[in-house]
């Protein structure tokens, strides 16, 4: 049954904003999950995201499995390669790398997934994937070998956004990379979001509630946090339900 993709619709329509966390299988311990979970739950956490740029074969079958142990969230996958399917997971972001213009991460990928894809009841949502600079190299860039779009050219960040609409995809998201210096400016993704009729994604860099607000009011429809969880979960007593 299709419907991750259906109720972020419902709730834009509704005004509700939507928070990730993500969750990176290199970094948690399964042994950690239930306590992490917890504090996912009763915070104002909507989705979980499970991904990595770089992660061992298997390690995201088996946490995802921990993970819906201990939560009702969506759990969607936010692959950084084809070894990261699991039909454990509710949804899949079918990510095109579009800021850059590597094959591999605009098309290759997904031909080389498609054969698991079909043996998994995933619910696929096509998302086109901009990364934009912010502040220091990131772990995608050095995965997928392609340079991150420059922050002060956003005619060309806005062009390259609606061209992923244009090519049908139903989610664009605004990557700053994990751990950024400084998350997405408000301008870009108010620019952004002005240009699209899609729901827009917004992450990397995002430290506090006041930056996820920022990120929120500029036009963010769902914002994505990993680094700042898994630095200090303190962070989500300020996020409490
Ligand atoms: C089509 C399939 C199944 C795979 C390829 C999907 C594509 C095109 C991915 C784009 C490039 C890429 C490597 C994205 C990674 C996205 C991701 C999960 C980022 C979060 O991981 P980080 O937090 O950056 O990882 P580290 O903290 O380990 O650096
Ligand atoms: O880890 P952070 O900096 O929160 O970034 C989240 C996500 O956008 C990274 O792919
Ligand atoms: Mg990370």
């Amino acid at each position: 049954m299709e419907y991750i993709f259906k109720d972020i619709m419902s709730s834009i329509c509704l005004q509700e904003k939507l928070l990730a966390v993500l969750i990176d299988p290199d970094k948690f311990s399964i042994e950690n999950i239930e306590g992490f979970i917890g504090k996912v739950n009763r915070s104002i956490a909507t989705h979980v995201f499970v991904g990595g740029s770089t992660v061992g074969v298997n390690t995201t079958d088996v946490l995802v499995e921990e993970i819906k142990k201990h939560t009702k969230l969506p759990v969607i996958l936010f692959p950084g390669d084809v070894t990261q399917i699991t039909d454990k997971a509710n949804a899949i972001l079918f990510l095109s790398l579009i800021s850059g213009r590597n094959p591999e991460y605009l098309i290759g990928k997904h031909v080389e997934a498609v054969s698991k894809l079909r043996k998994t009841n995933l619910e696929v949502i096509p998302t086109g994937y901009v990364l934009i600079e912010s502040g220091k190299k990131t772990a995608v860039e050095r995965v997928t070998g392609t340079s991150p779009m420059l922050r002060s050219n956003i005619e060309y960040i806005v062009d390259t956004a609606k061209t992923g609409e244009l090519l049908g995809m139903k989610l664009i998201y605004l990557e700053g990379g994990s751990g950024a210096i400084y998350p997405i400016s408000k301008e870009i993704v108010s620019r952004v979001k002005k240009s699209l009729q899609i729901p827009l994604i917004v992450g990397g860099g995002i430290r506090s509630k006041k930056e996820i607000e920022e990120a929120y009011s500029a036009g963010a429809d769902l914002v994505v946090i990993g680094t700042a969880f898994e630095e200090d979960e303190s962070f989500f007593d300020d996020l409490i339900k």
